[in-house]
């Protein structure tokens, strides 16, 4: 049974416990692999009142269990489940909100050094993009500390929160505590930490664990005796990832030597750490790589997972996608990993079964991993595989598309359409019941539209064999998607749009209001940062065949909240800009100056490109460097004209 303390921090996180029922929340706890049995909303449940517990510092089970057999469940069942895009949120305390300076995410993981060379691959073709050598580039490994994020920008601590809004937990300070390693205010994102060997000496018998301990340190009610003795012998602390040990090197030198860099930074502090992060340190890749909902995509976690299980294929079952991919799952022999039971696993797709010999009978290593799970990890012993000629869905011929194979029929296929529809539901969150079996139903009676589908009234559901009630319930929530207010790139993004995920959307959306999309050309959207040139050409087609479907359902009246930042008269002028500092600076350095300019909205590159607005040319700036950056369409300004600007004067 939960503890009060539990139960007021879910009543505090606003987390209801009755979805789930705390008899059978708790019996999940005790027999995880019962997941099986659960029902989508109980395992949605389940994962929501975990979260809030462990958040709150008192977590119901352990990391591994919420990673491997919970959330594993959760990306197998639902892969487009928001709660697997964003940030995990925080519970609110009673105090101030505030917007972060920065995005607080949470990271992207890897439990092998394969999904480390995919990362660095990913990392290389962007440098690539932006002209950069990738030899030359600098990679960071920190400690991952595994404490209590926060974000200390000199006046204010705050909470990570969703990741763009925190809460003011400023009064650790006031309590006493010290950054760590003698560091000042102001250095920016860290976690708030327990020494691990003070820990076991001196809070064991008063804290059930350190996760425990840390957040009483931030609540807001008065601090416990042992906790304050901490902070005074300076055992707790908050700790900047910017003063952490770090190994720098090139990829060549990380890799070549993988192991042992990882196992020499994992070590080097006293504080509980729950892997490594690795990063890449050139400011400018990292803004051009940008970030999802959930991650930042210069940063990768690394953690160890040693459990691995050798598995034997019964077969291989081709599945067709929303896109018209075809997936290769394969059905195993049944087998316990981690606490769950695997009975399937993914491969990437047909070249990989071709190549690697996925095929029935083989034998293969699967781990539990963070990614879409379980997928193979490698082919132990390969079998001849089958490569299916035509669609299982709809019978279609399939063609190769690179390493997939595709099923083109998209305007026919039930498969497709089927998904896509089911897609737009889970998508826009704000609804329920038209899961996989409703959505089925209605294809078998000739839906095959979302928009046909809010046409639909309850004696129109109850004729396709659904129960009256449920047919009443189908028309409520069909009403309530309309009603209940939806941001506008969660809209777009439920089109399904190829390359127009939640965060793409989003991104889109700060530029322009949502009608202008179908206006816009391949050169409008590569302007954007995060978008590349080969992804607009898809994009521009994406939206014109989804247009015909977009105007239908915008004729319904859904209340869609705008996200675009109307024009605002007040707002700073650099505010959204992007500068580049070159020359010898008067006023003080450049990074006093780029900081300056971050303060006001503004972003720094350090060096010019077609995304740049502004370069500021100190002294000694030769004409061939601005009048390149002139040809480029970049404003070059003084140092003087740049104060100005930071003043807040117009351009
Ligand atoms: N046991 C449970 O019931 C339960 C419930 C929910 C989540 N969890 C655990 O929480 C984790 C997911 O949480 P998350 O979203 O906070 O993500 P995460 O574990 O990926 O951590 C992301 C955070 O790492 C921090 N970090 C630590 N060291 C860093 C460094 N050197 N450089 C940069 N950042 C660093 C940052 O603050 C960042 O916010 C999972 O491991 C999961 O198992 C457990
Ligand atoms: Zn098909």
């Amino acid at each position: 049974m939960l503890s009060d303390n539990q139960k007021h921090l879910l009543r505090q996180a606003g987390v209801e416990l009755q979805d789930i029922g705390e008899h059978r929340f708790c019996e999940l706890c005790r027999h995880p692999q019962q997941i099986d049995s659960a029902a989508d909303g109980e395992l949605v449940a389940f994962l929501k009142v975990a979260n809030a517990l462990y958040r709150g510092g008192e977590p119901a089970i352990s990391d591994s269990d919420y990673d491997f057999v919970f959330l594993a469940e959760l990306k197998q069942r639902q892969p487009e489940h928001p709660l697997l895009h964003e940030v995990e949120p925080e519970p609110a305390f009673a105090g101030k909100t505030v917007d972060l300076p920065v995005m607080m995410l949470s990271t992207d993981k890897a439990y092998s050094r394969d999904e480390v060379e995919r990362w660095a691959a990913r990392i290389e073709k962007a440098a690539e993009e932006l002209g950069k050598n990738f030899a030359d580039l600098q990679f960071k490994i920190t400690p991952k500390l595994d404490g209590y994020a926060a974000y200390d920008d000199g006046r204010m601590l705050y909470t990570r929160g969703d990741g763009r809004k925190g809460q003011d937990i400023s009064r650790v300070f006031e309590r006493g505590l010290q950054v760590a390693n003698q560091g000042q205010r102001g250095l920016g994102a860290g976690e708030i930490v327990v020494s691990r060997s003070y820990f076991d000496r001196n809070l064991a018998d008063f804290f059930d664990n350190p996760r425990n301990f840390q957040a009483s340190v931030i609540k807001e009610k008065d601090l416990d005796e042992h906790a304050q003795q901490a902070i005074n012998d300076h055992a707790a602390v908050f700790y900047p990832f910017a003063l952490l040990p770090t190994w720098t090197g090139s990829w060549a030198e990380l890799i070549a030597d993988f192991e042992s860099h990882v196992k020499t930074i994992w070590h080097k502090v006293d504080y509980d750490v729950d892997g490594v992060i690795l990063e890449i340190a050139d400011e400018e890749l990292k803004t051009y790589l940008g970030a999802t909902r959930h991650h930042h995509r210069w940063q990768l976690a690394y953690k160890e997972n040693l459990e691995t299980a050798e598995v034997r294929i019964l077969h291989i079952v081709p599945q067709t996608s929303r896109s018209g991919r075809i997936t290769p799952v394969a059905e195993l022999e049944p087998t316990r990993l981690s606490g769950a039971l695997l009975s399937r696993a993914t491969a990437h797709h047909y070249k990989m079964v071709l190549d690697k010999g996925i095929g029935p009978g083989a034998l293969i290593r699967l781990a539990r991993s963070g990614e879409v799970i379980p997928k193979i990890e490698a082919v132990i012993r390969p079998a001849e595989p089958d490569i299916p000629e035509a669609c299982p869905s709809c019978g279609h011929a399939l063609i190769w598309d690179n390493d997939y194979l595709l099923c083109p029929n998209n305007l026919a296929c039930p498969a497709q359409i089927s998904n896509s529809m089911e897609h737009f539901f889970r998508v826009l969150k704000n609804n329920d019941g038209f899961g996989a079996a409703s959505i089925k139903r209605l294809y078998e009676h000739g839906i095959r539209r979302v928009d046909q589908i809010y046409a639909l009234n309850a004696e129109q559901f109850e004729n396709m064999g659904f129960g009256p009630k449920q047919s009443q319930n189908l028309v409520d929530q069909l009403l309530r998607s309309r009603r209940e207010a939806v941001e506008d790139w969660r809209f777009l993004a439920a089109f399904g749009v190829f390359r127009m995920g939640l965060g793409n959307c989003e991104r889109l959306l700060a530029h322009y209001p949502l009608p202008a999309i179908f206006e816009l050309s391949e050169a409008d959207i590569v302007a954007i940062e995060g978008f590349a040139e080969k992804t607009a050409a898809v994009i521009t087609e994406g939206f014109a065949n989804i247009k015909p479907l977009f105007d239908n359902l915008m004729a319904l009246g859904f209340n869609l909240q705008a996200s675009q930042a109307q024009p605002d008269e007040n707002a700073h002028p650099l505010a959204g800009k992007t500068l580049v500092f070159t020359g010898t600076l008067h006023s003080g350095s450049r990074d006093e100056l780029s900081k300056q300019a971050k303060a006001k909205g503004a972003k720094v590159g350090s060096s010019v490109s077609a995304k740049t607005d502004y370069l500021v040319a100190g002294d000694n700036v030769g004409a061939n460097k601005t009048n390149a950056a002139r040809e480029k369409g970049v404003t070059v300004l003084s140092e003087q004209e740049f104060l100005a600007l930071l003043n807040g004067d117009t351009a």
